[in-house]
């Protein structure tokens, strides 16, 4: 099933090939959801281009791997839990990390879950499930990380996982769809607002990436008619993510805040011409 390239839409090459291996010395950053899927290969890759790199989610059975990954490229690496949909847990996170490794500079909102299901079996209980975690908990770490930002007084990025969802409705994944438009508008909110302290506030929006924790979402393997939507036709990887996430990390983003980019292999662009 895994389709890592094809002839036409290789591969994304690792971070160390594309950057400039000090590119983030003297970062601090926090990666939400940082033990699995797309945020443990954004993790590596900051640590890899010279970043000190947090790592935070509720289990830390998958936090402990990766920052062992991340203390092996001679970087520090703080691994603390939170649950994301409640702030007293997120500050507390914010003050482990900070104690541990500085004032952070670089925060990513990338916690997230889903689920599949029609919205007439969709209880409150599962709507609050994915939206806390989405919505409030890129708001909450946002705040928090934000707040500490401004009393530090030297600027930071904020860069939130979005997802192609957020555009033309969400069938079968309400929660999901809302949940992620509001978090670009978020983005752009802050984006305005924080600008004056040099914050920059960005969002990615991934397509379809082959992770664990989108196999629970669907049931299962990724259905193959899937691709029919995707031009590049194959499902994107972690990796696909990952320099998008550099860049908006890094100084080359120095002029960009409220941004939407997606890494989608073209899933949002009509295969019909009408
Ligand atoms: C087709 C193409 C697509 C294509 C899809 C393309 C999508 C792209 C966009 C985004 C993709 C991703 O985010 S992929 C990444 C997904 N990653 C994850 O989901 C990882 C984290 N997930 C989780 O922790 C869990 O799965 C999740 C349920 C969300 C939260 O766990 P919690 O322990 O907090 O909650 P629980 O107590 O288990 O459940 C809370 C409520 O949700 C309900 N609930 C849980 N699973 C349910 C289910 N499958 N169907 C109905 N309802 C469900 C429960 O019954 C509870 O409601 P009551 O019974 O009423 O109490
Ligand atoms: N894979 C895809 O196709 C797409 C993914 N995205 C988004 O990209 C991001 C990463 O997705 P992906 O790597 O696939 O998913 P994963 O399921 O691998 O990652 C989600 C991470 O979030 C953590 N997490 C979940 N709930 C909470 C919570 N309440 N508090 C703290 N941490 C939590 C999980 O760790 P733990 O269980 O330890 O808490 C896990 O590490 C998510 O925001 C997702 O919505 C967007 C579009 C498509």
């Amino acid at each position: 099933m895994a389709r890592e390239g094809t002839e036409h839409w290789p591969a994304t090459p690792p971070a160390t090939a594309l950057f400039a291996d000090d590119l983030l010395d003297g970062e601090v950053a926090l990666i939400t959801g940082g033990g699995t899927g797309i945020g443990e290969e954004i993790a590596v890759a900051y640590a890899e281009l010279g970043a000190d790199v947090a790592i935070a989610s509720r289990n830390m059975d998958h936090l402990e791997p990766v920052a062992e990954r991340i203390e092996a490229t001679g970087q520090s690496a703080c691994a603390t839990t939170v649950d994301v949909r409640e702030m007293d847990r997120v500050e507390e996170m914010v003050e482990t990390v900070t104690d541990e490794l500085g004032d952070i500079t670089v925060l990513v909102n990338n916690a997230g879950a889903n689920f599949v299901t029609p919205t007439e079996s969709l209880s409150a209980n599962g709507w609050r499930s994915v939206v806390g975690t989405i919505l409030d908990g890129t708001a909450y770490c946002s705040m928090a990380v934000g707040e500490r930002m401004i009393e530090h007084g030297e600027g930071g990025s904020i860069i939130s996982m979005g997802a192609t969802n957020s555009v033309n409705g969400a069938p079968y994944h309400a929660h999901s769809g809302a949940g992620k438009a509001g978090v670009h508008n978020l983005m752009q909110t802050l984006g305005a607002e924080w600008a004056k302290f040099g914050i920059r506030a960005n969002t990615i929006a991934p397509g379809i990436i082959e992770t664990e924790g989108i196999a629970g979402a669907v049931g299962g393997e990724l259905p193959e008619m899937l691709l029919e939507e995707i031009h590049a036709d194959r499902f994107g990887q972690p990796a696909d993510c990952v320099p998008l996430a550099v860049f908006l990390a890094s100084p080359a983003a120095n002029y960009v805040t409220g941004a939407y980019y997606s890494a989608d292999g073209g899933h949002l662009l009509p295969n019909v011409p009408f």
